[in-house]
């Protein structure tokens, strides 16, 4: 005999039921990641409330991770977009690196296409011939940086340089000098003329070295009022959690001299995939810039993506001095120029990230445009003017350019919720609830039985063919000619209409206490057993030649069937909408 308490009683889940199993991978192999005894940390309680200084390496880091590297047709288009988009500090290139870059350098001084306000970075090894050709490609330039690097980390000391931690910190110093001597004697005063060095892998070398390096470089350059340096801490492979590249940033911060003077900056990549965390912390752990490229471009994984981060200050209510607001155009240039494609979930900027398919998340979309119509009517104001707070929509897809069609696509996942949404806003068609759900059933159908997606056109069509008969379709029992109505002196409606039914002119008359009662009296003449359950209407353009759209929910013959009227005269619409609904029951 079965146990009682067992009975309607499934065995319920515990941890135990999912325990995860050890996989035979080989994780002996890797090491821990080392902490920062950094215990009265402050980064955790910081906000960011305005934009960093942001400098975009697309033309140079990006540009490096290409299989096909930009011809300087696709560079130039690139430093365009850049330029217009209000980067002001732009890495073009490595001229040292060919002529390519070289020659796109000078192509960018000589053809006077740096705005005022923007400076132009360039990259170089610490190898003196390289730093000689680097100077030389910015002859003539308004305002331009030279950023110089080498490895610090320890197996970079060992494997590629082969030096002491002296010899490794002597390559930054000897570099620093040789930047300012050839900047000296190659550009002189016609230019206006910065500094940055990084040590890279920065996240592998120890806290102590780098600063030490840092400071030999700093006491080369002497930073001070008017004369900053950048010191650029580049994740150049991601190691960490992002709270501990916070921390190595808030230590860094703290400990380095004449901080005052120093930009401290981050240069993520995204070997973990959590590159925009990262910079987001390093920014609360003190850092005053960020270096990255569009969409994530850049070595392996990619440079931290510049448009994410400076969308999520956007979307905090942060300004974040760059104009994203025509984002397909910035992502069509950057796929151009850098011929890689942007996946469609991108945030921000991939096609379907304003986009939902399932059902209660359409649901919860259309109900917020709702909202917010009706918050900002109630307030005097515009959807524009109030707080966004529409469910799965953490920015107005319009913001940036894209249009609303989209943020609802109808599969065999949606619901009642999505298919209304297409209806009101490609036709302004508010459905009632059960007709809502009357409707979407027969999509639902629809997509079961084909699979994929329905277009908006298809919802339509399907709509008008099983709703609104047209001259092009002309289904259905009744096709109403004209109707007249009169109400005597006891509110009595007298109702002629003038129809075609079952292929033959008729004239149909009756009473009742509207003209839809009245009219279901007249159908009774041909057969038709008609209630009224439901009724509404609303108009679907403003103006004197305003059409109404009139949804009628009839008991016919015991069976429930809504219709749609459509017409500048309202009590002609209801009248369509009793046939649309008659037609249904007899189709
Ligand atoms: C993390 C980053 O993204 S750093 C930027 C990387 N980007 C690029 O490298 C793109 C452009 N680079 C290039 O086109 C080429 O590397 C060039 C033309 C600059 C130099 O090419 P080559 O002269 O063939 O040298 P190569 O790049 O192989 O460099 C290796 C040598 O430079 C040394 N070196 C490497 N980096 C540095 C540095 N930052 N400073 C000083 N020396 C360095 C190496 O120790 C090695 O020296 P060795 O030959 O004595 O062992
Ligand atoms: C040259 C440096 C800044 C770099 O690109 C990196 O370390 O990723």
């Amino acid at each position: 005999m079965t146990s009682p308490s067992r009975v309607g009683r499934p065995t319920p889940i515990t941890a135990a039921t999912v325990r995860q199993r050890p996989t035979a991978m080989p994780v002996h192999k890797y090491g821990r990641y080392e902490a920062v005894d950094i215990p009265d940390r402050t980064w955790p309680d910081n906000r960011i409330t305005k934009a960093p200084r942001w400098l975009s390496t697309d033309l140079r880091d990006g540009n490096q991770a290409l299989i096909d590297p930009m011809s300087p047709a696709r560079k130039r288009e690139m430093f365009d977009l850049l330029v217009r988009m209000g980067y002001k500090e732009i890495e073009i290139g490595f001229p040292a690196s060919g002529q390519t870059d070289f020659d796109f350098v000078r192509s960018i001084i000589e053809g006077d296409a740096i705005p005022e306000d923007v400076t132009i970075s360039v990259l170089t090894q610490a190898r003196e011939e390289l730093i000689e050709r680097t100077v030389e490609s910015l002859r003539g330039a308004p305002r331009a940086t030279v950023h110089l690097y080498n490895a610090t980390a320890p197996v970079f000391r060992r494997v590629v340089f082969r030096g002491s931690r002296d010899q490794v910190k002597a390559i930054a110093v000897d570099g620093t000098r040789l930047v300012m001597e050839y900047a000296d004697k190659i550009l002189g005063d016609e230019t206006v003329f910065g500094y940055q060095y990084s040590p890279e892998i920065f996240t592998d070398t120890e806290l102590d070295f780098a600063l030490e390096v840092c400071e030999g470089v700093m006491d080369v350059w002497q930073p001070e009022e008017g004369r900053e340096i950048i010191l650029n801490l580049p994740a150049t492979v991601e190691r960490s959690t992002p709270s501990t590249h916070a921390d190595r940033f808030e230590w860094m911060s703290r400990h380095l001299s004449r901080r005052e003077h120093v930009c401290l900056s981050v240069h993520p990549h995204n070997d973990r995939g959590t590159a925009v965390a990262a910079a987001e912390l390093a920014i609360m752990a003190g850092a005053d810039r960020i270096e990255g490229c569009l969409f994530g471009q850049g070595e392996r994984t990619g440079n931290v993506d510049l448009v994410t981060l400076g969308m999520n200050l956007f979307s905090q209510g942060v300004d974040p001095q760059i104009d994203f607001s025509q984002i397909d155009e910035i992502r069509r240039t950057a796929e151009y120029c850098n011929q890689m494609e942007i996946h469609p979930r991108h945030p921000y900027a991939g096609d379907l990230v304003y986009t939902s398919f399932s059902g209660s998340h359409q649901d919860a979309i259309k109900k917020g445009f709702e909202a917010m119509e009706a918050t900002a009517t109630a307030a005097g104001k515009t959807v524009d003017d109030i707080e966004w707070a529409v469910p799965y929509l953490p920015i107005d897809p319009k913001d940036v350019g894209r249009s609303y069609e989209a943020v609802i696509r109808v599969n065999s996942q949606s619901g009642k919720g999505g298919v209304a949404y297409v209806l009101k806003n490609g036709h302004k068609l508010d459905l009632p609830r059960r007709m809502q759900i009357e409707f979407s059933k027969i999509i639902q159908a629809k997509t079961d039985s084909e699979g994929g997606e329905v277009t908006p056109a298809q919802i339509w069509s399907v709509f008008q063919d099983e709703y609104l008969p047209t001259s092009d379709n002309p289904w259905g029992r009744i096709a109403l000619r004209s109707a007249v109505s009169s109400t005597s002196s006891d509110g009595t409606d007298q109702l002629t209409v003038e129809a075609v039914v079952d292929g033959v002119a008729t004239t149909l008359s009756g009473t009742g206490n509207g003209p839809i009662s009245a009219f279901f009296d007249a159908l009774a003449e041909i057969g038709v057993d008609a209630r009224l359950l439901d009724y509404t209407e609303h108009t679907l353009s403003e103006g004197a030649s305003a059409q109404a759209a009139s949804y009628i929910e009839c008991a016919i013959d015991g069976r429930v069937m809504w219709g749609i009227g459509i017409d500048p005269n309202t009590t002609r619409a209801s009248l369509q909408a009793v046939v649309s609904a008659v037609n249904r029951a007899a189709r």
